[in-house]
């Protein structure tokens, strides 16, 4: 296979057997190449992608091109392709942040725009768990519920800063109530501390760190599970601790501090550590610093934007091949290159509750994020359970049903408790 790499710069490549014109993106390069370079890694988000549709049109490359023979690359390309791999990372944040829902027309009123309409049509798609709830809980008759909420933007509603993300009491109240009803569990990006200082709910499981760090119920068997340890919660009850990238820590902290050398300069970047992962935020950095003079992008701090955010973590990573990348909701997540993900931490909570046997349970998981994804399509495949997306704006996921915002959620935890609360006393 070979690659096309993307580059808006205007030089030329020569190579021993070819030399082409790269005003845009005329790099062809072998995966094995970039193997022996090290650049291709495991990285959920591509580290090079197709060319963007605005440069589709200026792609010329002549047809006998794409028989590469075998070309080296001197230490300046290589910084190049860093830098394609950071603009690549940055079309990546830049298509991850969707339009406004609404605009104003002359009366400053609002009016529905296509979003509305668009929306409408993507239900279709992902109906919504409010509007099919009598559909899901006819599937979960003769099964037991399993809840598996995801934080930010499920739970609590999406905020500027990081630290005050807090739920609402009404929430908490709703999530408590579930939990009496069925085995909860709530799944997060963040450090498993942090996120149970904002829920503060002791009848649940929790696990951090995208699901790489777990407490939850005592298993009987911790087969295939080699890093899973018997502990105490704060509590003093005792459960199973599991934490399959612990061997990370050092590294996670150093790249951590690292970061907060590189980022935090960056007027509104912020960086913070998840225990077992990295988040680099971006939201309040301006998006795009354009038509200064070089000497006053130098000097004045706050007119660094998305891009140095994305070349500077890119700068840093670089030298860490057993760190990726992966994208969240105007954040940039480092984590650790390792087979574990949320989808993965659902079927060790599932094994742990005592529900391997699919046929007994209907797993629920309520998330927002890129990250969730890899819960719904555990449950979507073999039509285990339901993965319910939390957006306001369509989008193409792996979960089966969707709801608008947290306030959305809230409504479908509370028709759950009254549903059971009614089928137990038929
Ligand atoms: O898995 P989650 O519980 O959804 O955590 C994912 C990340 O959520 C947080 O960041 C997001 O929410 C912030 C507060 O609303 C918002 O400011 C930020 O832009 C969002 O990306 C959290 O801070 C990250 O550490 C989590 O990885």
């Amino acid at each position: 296979m070979y690659y096309l790499l993307n580059n808006n710069d205007e030089k030329t490549l020569k190579s021993g057997s070819f030399s082409l014109e790269y005003g845009n993106f005329y790099i062809l390069i072998s995966d094995t190449r970039l193997d022996s370079m090290g650049l291709k890694s495991s990285h959920t988000a591509p580290i090079l992608t197709e060319p963007t549709p605005r440069n589709k049109s200026r792609l010329q490359v002549p047809s006998h091109l794409l028989q590469y023979s075998g070309a080296t690359f001197s230490p300046r390309m290589k910084a190049e392709i860093i830098e394609i791999r950071a603009n690549n990372c940055l079309h990546s944040m830049e298509s991850s942040s969707p339009p406004h829902k609404k605009s104003r027309d002359f009366n400053n009123e609002l009016v529905a725009t296509d979003m509305d309409g668009a929306y409408r049509a993507w239900q279709l798609k992902y109906p919504s768990a409010l509007a099919s709830f009598e559909q899901i809980t006819n599937f979960a008759k003769g099964k037991r519920i399993t809840l598996f909420l995801d934080y930010d933007g499920t739970l609590s509603p999406i905020v500027d800063n990081p630290d005050c993300a807090f739920m609402s009491n009404d929430m908490r109240v709703a999530v408590k109530n579930v939990a009496k009803c069925f085995p909860t569990a709530i799944i997060s990006g963040r450090s498993r501390d942090k996120v149970y200082e904002f829920v503060g709910l002791t009848e649940l499981n929790y696990a951090g760190s995208h699901g790489m760090d777990i407490m939850g119920p005592v298993r009987q068997s911790s087969a295939g599970y080699h890093d899973c340890i018997r502990s105490t919660n704060k509590q003093g009850k005792e459960v199973n601790l599991f934490q399959p990238a612990s061997e990370f820590l050092p590294m996670i902290d150093e790249v951590f501090n690292s970061l907060v050398n590189n980022i935090e300069e960056i007027q509104g970047a912020k960086v913070e550590n998840n225990k077992f992962c990295i988040s680099v935020h971006y939201r309040n950095v301006d998006e795009k610093v354009e038509n200064f003079p070089l000497a006053s992008q130098i000097f004045i701090f706050h007119l660094l934007d998305w891009k140095t955010v994305a070349q500077r973590v890119h700068d840093v990573i670089r030298n860490y091949p057993r760190l990726r990348l992966t994208h969240g909701r105007k954040v940039l997540e480092v984590r650790p290159v390792i087979n574990w993900d949320k989808g993965k931490a659902v079927t060790f909570l599932l094994e742990s509750l005592g529900f391997s046997n699919y046929d007994d349970v209907l797993p629920i998981y309520v998330g927002d994020d890129q990250t969730d994804e890899d819960a719904f399509k555990v449950l979507r495949e073999g039509n285990r359970g339901y993965g319910i997306l939390v957006s306001s704006v369509p989008k193409e996921s792996n979960a089966f049903f969707s709801l608008r915002d947290p306030q959305e959620v809230m409504e479908f935890l509370k028709s759950l408790v009254v549903w059971t609360k009614k089928t137990s006393t038929l």
